[in-house]
């Protein structure tokens, strides 16, 4: 039997008041380049879920998250070919500084109506989807 190799990925919807949430494009040379992702990274030995989402966010958009700015929300959990990718996703309505990529992605503020208008990972695809059905019903779109 041939073993699953799952990598821990956390990730953030960093959501404004106006109901839209911000995607970037993962960067050329990357996997998967130029599809539309909510912003996160691997979980490295020794993090949490949240500490290595508010590394990210500060080494991908230069942007200043709290602990108690992160809930739960949702996860993703997805066999690609060469891993399983299980990736817990954060809520956060509260962020210090404007979001600036620092590795050439592109971002996108995008309304939950709009998700699925945006090329993803498979992984995503579920993912945006709730993201749609919760966002739109409990905040309103
Ligand atoms: N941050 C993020 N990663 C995602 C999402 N969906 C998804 O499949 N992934 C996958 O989860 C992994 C994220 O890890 P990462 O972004 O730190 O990966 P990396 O830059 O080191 O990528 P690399 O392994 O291609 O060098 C990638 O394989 C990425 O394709 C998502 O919405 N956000």
């Amino acid at each position: 039997m041939s073993e699953t190799r799952i990598i821990y990925v956390s990730a953030g919807v960093l959501l404004r008041p106006d109901n839209s949430l911000l995607l970037a494009t993962r960067p050329s040379g990357k996997s998967m380049a130029g599809l539309w992702e909510l912003p996160g990274g691997k979980i490295e030995p020794g993090e949490t879920p949240e500490s290595a989402l508010i590394r990210e966010m500060g080494e991908e958009l230069a942007v200043t998250l709290k602990r108690d700015d992160l809930s739960p929300l949702t996860f993703a959990s997805h066999g690609y070919d060469s891993f399983h990718l299980v990736m817990p996703v954060f809520l956060a309505r509260n962020w210090e500084g404007e979001p600036v990529p620092q590795e050439g992605q592109d971002l996108a503020w995008v309304k939950p109506g709009a998700l699925k208008t945006m090329p993803a990972p498979a992984a995503d695809v579920p993912l945006f989807d709730f993201l749609e059905r919760h966002l739109t019903k409990h905040v309103g779109a």
